[in-house]
């Protein structure tokens, strides 16, 4: 599999990195393994099958020999990195059982050829190939599905806003995803989206949000000659871009990002595996040197007790452990995906079956966010609505919040001319300022005007919000001149969605920076008696805060700038995939449909791959916990002993389990 991003495939201390071509190894090995089959006798019983002809022995260890060290290479190499760490895992307890494997086998090899006939030592060349040859082809899935889960994590990132308008020399503009994005070409940026690259403006004007780049949420004139940054937020004007630089900040930057973080979560589940894997090789250890010592014992014969070693620490092999977590992470991941859900932090998943109350702000979340005005008033007399809606207009074309899309198509549909403000300043939770033909304009909530003790007309403002209206003042130099009054639908699922978090006992809350009245009629919809209106972005850390301090686990959903603090506090954030960027970037799950209905379906991935991951290393290390005993002799009074050969057949069986089992993982 090709890597574009030329990424590492695993994170720090996977133990797969740099085992190879495990394809070829393991075809190569399953072809030498057939002719150790056919001339070896299989823990000393000869079955129908096999010929054993002179000088045949001379061939098994030969090719014995070349399987374990061409084919057991990868494991011998993976263990010693895990010692070196300190750290022995699974490719530890695998070379254990290798090693002593194939030594063994030539320790009873040659003392079959130093006293005839006399020895009871029997070799273990039979189960060392089948042995190797099921750890290559199990590792070969698993790394086969850990990279399939990459390449899921980077189309997941396609489904985030992110291909370029690219301008040929003639004119015509052609629509390139990013990673072909080239440097010197030009490229065309609309209104309110995402500059793609770094760059130097060739044509047009504009003001560029580069709040997501240098975290100042402010907007920047920019004009023919300036440069801009890619990954910042192009403001009112249409502008065409020379690229000079690609990759490094912006789109690429961030669908690495995203790659990486998710790997480092994915060592850090696989860690939990691997934690099981080292408990075993201590016990497999221990298991092993007690058989010895007791069959020493009780035989007094030293092959016997040997062979009840080896066989101990053969089938102490973990291998559907290994598989246990890696293929149901993978397996969740791409079921995440093909249906819209972005799980960047995979401890979410963990989280989500403890959650006891899911906060989410209504505008964008709840709401459409498609907002139409329906109402501008003047409370100046040297002004008409239209003067407003001008003013307004020239101030929210440097903002990407759903209130300014409105009142924007407004201007747009009266065929209002609009002139560009300066300075403007966006103030999250509040509204905008900003200058315009010499005067101080500001948009600004009731609330705002309520706090600062700023006089306006109370009596329409119940009027309007009461209608479900949200409500945006415009003040010139510090004095109210007038208002736009804007209507926004529910989104159609939103009401299920509430319906069935109850049903599951978890707790819905409203948390939104809009009025009270507007926040309480669509609360009243949906069937939310827990509603906190008029908030600052500080107000719904804050309060999320106080739910946390009462032990509760929250998960926020959210899309706006006003979100992301509480996004990042939540126990759990969800940003809604059509939101800013900021609060993508803040959350831990992004619902890239922008439906509130995903919200359940993440709920109940969670709940279901958890489950799954429980249930598969039970599965994996329960052969564990069954064989070594039983290798160990432990019911040998009673006659029965476990053979490497059973033994690996019920590892594969349980690895065939863990395999199924991952694989039947659903979203319901
Ligand atoms: N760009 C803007 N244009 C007009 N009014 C705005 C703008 N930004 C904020 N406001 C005013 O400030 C209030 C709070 O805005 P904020 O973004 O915090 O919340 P919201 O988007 O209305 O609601 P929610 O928190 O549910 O998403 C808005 O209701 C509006 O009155
Ligand atoms: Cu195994
Ligand atoms: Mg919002």
């Amino acid at each position: 599999m090709e890597h574009p991003m030329d990424m590492p495939a695993h994170g720090e201390g996977g133990h797969m990195m740099n085992m190879g071509n495990l394809k070829k190894k393991f075809f190569i090995c399953l072809i030498l393994t057939i002719p150790i089959l056919f001339l070896s006798p299989m823990m000393g019983m000869a079955l129908p099958f096999q010929v054993t002809f002179e000088g045949s022995e001379w061939i098994v260890l030969i090719l014995a020999s070349v399987l374990f060290f061409y084919g057991g290479m990868p494991f011998l190499k993976g263990a010693v990195s895990e010692l070196k760490e300190k750290r022995p895992a699974m490719m530890t307890l695998i070379s254990l059982g290798i090693i002593v494997a194939y030594f063994y086998s030539v320790y009873a090899f040659i003392s079959a050829k130093a006293n005839p006939g006399h020895t009871h030592a029997m070799d273990f060349f039979w189960e060392l190939a089948t042995l190797i040859d099921i750890m290559l082809l199990g590792h070969w899935i698993e790394m086969n599905a850990v990279m399939n889960a990459g390449n899921a994590m980077q189309k997941m990132a396609e489904l985030l806003p992110g291909s370029a308008q690219v301008v040929a020399p003639d004119g015509s503009i052609r629509e390139v995803p990013l990673q072909e994005l080239t440097v010197g070409q030009s490229v065309l940026t609309r209104a309110g989206e995402k500059i793609p690259a770094d760059g130097v403006i060739e044509k047009g004007e504009t003001t560029v949000n580069e709040s997501m780049v240098t975290g100042e949420a402010r907007a920047v004139a920019k004009k023919a000659g300036d440069k801009v940054i890619g990954g910042s937020v192009n403001g009112a004007g249409t502008i065409t871009i020379k690229v000079t630089g690609t990759g490094e900040s912006g789109y690429l930057a961030q669908v690495m990002q995203l790659v990486n973080s998710a790997q480092q979560e994915k060592s850090k589940a696989e860690s939990l595996s691997d934690k099981v894997a080292r408990w075993l090789f201590y016990a497999a250890l221990f298991a092993g040197i007690a058989a010895l010592v007791v069959w020493l014992i009780v035989s007094r014969n030293m092959d016997t007790a040997l062979t009840r070693m080896v066989t101990v620490l053969v089938i102490a092999c973990p291998h559907a452990l290994g598989l246990a977590i890696p293929l149901v992470a993978a397996r969740s991941t791409s079921l995440g995906a093909k249906n819209g859900l972005l799980v960047r932090n995979r401890r979410a998943l963990e989280t989500a079956k403890k959650v006891d109350v899911i906060m989410m702000d209504k505008t964008g979340t709840l709401t459409e966010g498609n907002f139409r005005v329906t109402k501008v008033l003047s409370f100046e007399s040297g002004l008409n609505e239209t003067d407003i809606l001008a003013m307004m207009g020239g101030l929210e074309q440097n903002s990407n919040h759903p209130l300014a899309a409105g009142i924007l198509r407004e201007a747009h549909d009266q065929n209002i001319k609009l002139s560009g403000a300066d300075d403007v300043k966006n103030v999250p939770g509040v509204g905008l300022e900003g200058t315009l033909g010499g005067k101080k304009l500001s948009i600004v909530s009731a609330s705002y005007l309520d706090r600062n003790n700023l006089p306006y007309d109370k009596q329409v403002f119940a009027e309007l919000s009461g209608k479900g209206y949200t409500v945006s003042f415009l003040a010139v130099d510090g004095k109210v001149a007038g208002l736009a009054a804007q209507g926004d639908e529910i989104k159609p699922h939103a009401k299920e969605m509430i319906d069935a978090l109850k049903q599951r006992n978890i707790r819905p809350v409203m948390l939104t920076g809009d009025n009270e009245a507007a926040a309480q009629a669509v609360a009243k919809s949906l069937g939310i008696d827990d509603v906190h209106a008029s908030l600052l972005p500080e107000d719904k850390e804050r309060i999320i805060r106080e739910y946390q301090q009462e032990s509760l686990t929250v998960m926020m959903v959210g899309d706006g700038i006003n979100d992301a603090p509480s996004l990042a506090r939540a126990n759990i954030g969800v940003a809604i995939g059509a939101g800013t960027d900021v609060a993508i970037d803040s959350a831990d799950v992004i619902l890239v449909r922008s439906d509130p209905a995903d919200i359940l379906h993440f709920l109940s991935l969670a709940r279901n791959t958890n489950r799954k991951m429980v249930q598969n290393l039970w599965w994996g290390a329960g052969y564990n916990i069954v064989a070594i005993p039983l290798a160990a002799g432990v019911l040998a009074g009673a006659g029965i002993l476990l053979s490497p050969a059973v033994g690996a057949a019920l590892m594969s069986l349980s690895t065939i389990i863990v395999a199924i089992n991952a694989v039947t993982l659903k979203i319901d």
